[in-house]
């Protein structure tokens, strides 16, 4: 086995330190992200090591995310780790991660994306759940939705991984529940629920995609991470980012969005909320992969239609609240 020295560390093996989450499905993606690297470097997997870093976001699960400040929570400790050198890269959720990044912190490779649907547990379709049911969930996103379809339906609180929102459920906390098809697969969890289709239910933005941070300081380590980096899932999860920035959009945001590529053009299909579900503006716009414009453009035209129920939630707006 040959492997490139690395200067940055006084140590020859391993070659780079992988920071992660602790949580169990922030663990698989690290493994996946390591048997990538290493697969196509021919490294074996003592080349990668996981650095595990505890993340403030873990520590409280029982009020919203949004009241506690947000998805800086989940990558605080990492930014700091790889902005120190304590670590080479990071290795994300792109759901978790803000759309304002430190300059010093560059996103370098989008792993392929997985199954970017919403998963339903606990009934079997939407019009399927029984009248007044309990939904857990702490998304604005997932509530503002079911709330749109079921306003008979009522949110109760559900954050915690992915167990323990299913461990939740199992001690009848709640009657339904919403997770991402990609996380339960991550976990092994794949047949758990029944999947929603994009064309009746959004995704967040950037659901399903790994991304791996680097400094952008470090142009040896961004060679090596680029080798697995997958262009159409990155030019997907930039375009969704791109339109939740030009939205002013962040965790309090009610926003589903997906991107979708045909006969070599980008259609991003996305709808606001306002939280309870009752306001909705949804728009679509396609153009070339190289318009970098597209996503502002379809921002401008949806808080332009957009109510002030649902404007007051996306920074971007007049008068939004921040
Ligand atoms: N907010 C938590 C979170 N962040 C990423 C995922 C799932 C994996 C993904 O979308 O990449 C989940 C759990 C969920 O929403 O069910």
């Amino acid at each position: 086995m040959t492997r490139p020295s690395n200067p940055a560390s006084s140590l020859p093996s391993p070659l780079l330190r992988l920071g992660t989450r602790q949580s169990p499905l922030a663990m698989a993606q690290a493994h996946e992200t390591r048997s990538r690297l290493c697969a196509a470097h021919g490294w074996d997997e003592n080349a990668v090591e996981l650095v595990p870093v505890r993340a403030s976001g873990d520590k409280n699960v029982d009020v919203p995310l949004a009241d506690i400040g947000g998805k800086a929570l989940w990558t605080k400790e990492l930014d700091a780790w790889l902005g120190e050198g304590h670590i080479d890269l990071a290795v994300h959720s792109m759901k978790d991660v803000e759309t304002i990044r430190p300059p010093q912190l560059t996103i370098t490779a989008i792993l392929p994306r997985a199954d970017v649907r919403d998963v339903l547990i606990g009934a079997s379709s939407i019009t399927g759940i029984p009248q007044g049911a309990r939904v857990g969930t702490s998304a604005p996103r997932r509530a503002a939705q079911m709330l749109s379809r079921r306003p008979d339906c009522e949110i109760v609180m559900f954050r915690g991984n992915v167990a323990s929102r299913l461990a939740k459920l199992a001690a009848g906390e709640a009657d339904v529940t919403l997770l991402a098809a990609a996380g339960l697969e991550r976990l092994g969890r794949t047949g758990t629920g029944t999947p929603l289709e994009v064309d009746d239910w959004l995704p967040a933005p950037a659901q399903g995609a790994i991304g791996i941070e680097c400094r952008t300081d470090d142009a040896e380590t961004r060679a090596l991470v680029a080798a697995i980096d997958h262009a159409p899932s990155h030019a997907a999860i930039m375009a969704e980012r791109a339109l939740l920035a030009a939205l002013g959009g962040n965790c309090h945001s009610p926003i589903a969005v997906l991107s979708e590529m045909a006969d070599g053009r980008m259609t991003l299909t996305s709808v606001l909320y306002s939280p309870d579900g009752a306001e909705r503006v949804q728009g679509s716009l396609t153009f070339d992969i190289g318009d970098t414009d597209a996503p502002a453009r379809l921002a401008g035209d949806l808080l332009q239609r957009a109510s002030a129920g649902i404007t007051a939630y996306f920074d971007g707006a007049p008068g939004a609240v921040s």
